[in-house]
């Protein structure tokens, strides 16, 4: 597992948006809140009131891949690893906002995947105090954030291969949307 890759592409595509705004560290605390809340309602499973709890992991047609066993191999949306690496967007935003890219990265594991939600929010919140109350945050809390969030997507069942992979189609799509002035 390397970030650095995924640290360069994230710093094009913060370059090409190139917002400079002092309220750039909150709103990116805020937009990391709202796509954790975004992942964890297409991974269903806190939804202890419905009968249908499970994961959103085939959504739409994309496209054919080449032929295995004579037949096409199709390949579909996955709105719950779409979410996810909307997640990572944001958390590589704010390693390059905090200037914390030489970082150590580990999964850490809660006991279910519900707390490793609420202990992803966490450690996001953690981070908008230390802000607001020291003006610096160290790199371990970041780091926590990390792999918090690394510990989730394995529990969510994906593999680093392929939420580097989800990362970069979604980044060409961010990336072609600054370009048609989303
Ligand atoms: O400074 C930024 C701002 C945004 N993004 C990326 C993260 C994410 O991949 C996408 C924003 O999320 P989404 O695609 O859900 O867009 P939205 O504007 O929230 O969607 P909608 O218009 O449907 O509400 O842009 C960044 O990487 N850096």
């Amino acid at each position: 597992m390397n970030l650095q890759l995924l640290f360069k592409e994230q710093q094009l595509l913060r370059d090409k948006i190139a917002y400079d705004k002092p309220d750039r560290f909150e709103k990116l605390i805020l937009a990391l809140l709202v796509e954790l809340g975004e992942c964890a309602n297409e991974w269903r499973g806190f939804k202890f009131w419905s009968k249908d709890q499970e994961p959103r992991v085939q959504g739409n047609w994309k496209y054919q891949t080449g032929i295995i066993d004579g037949k096409f191999v199709n390949v579909y949306e996955n709105p719950l690893l779409e979410e996810y690496v909307d997640k990572l967007h944001f958390i590589l935003e704010l390693g390059l906002e905090l200037n914390c890219t030489d970082i150590e990265l580990w999964p850490v594991y809660e006991k279910n995947i519900t707390n490793q939600f609420i202990e992803c929010s966490g450690r996001v919140y953690n981070l908008y105090f230390q802000m607001r109350v020291t003006g610096e945050v160290p790199k371990g809390m970041y780091e926590h954030l990390l792999a918090y969030f690394l510990g989730l997507g394995f529990m969510l069942g994906f593999t680093w291969e392929q939420i580097e992979q989800a990362y970069m189609e979604k980044n060409a799509i961010n990336h072609e949307r600054q370009e048609q002035g989303y």
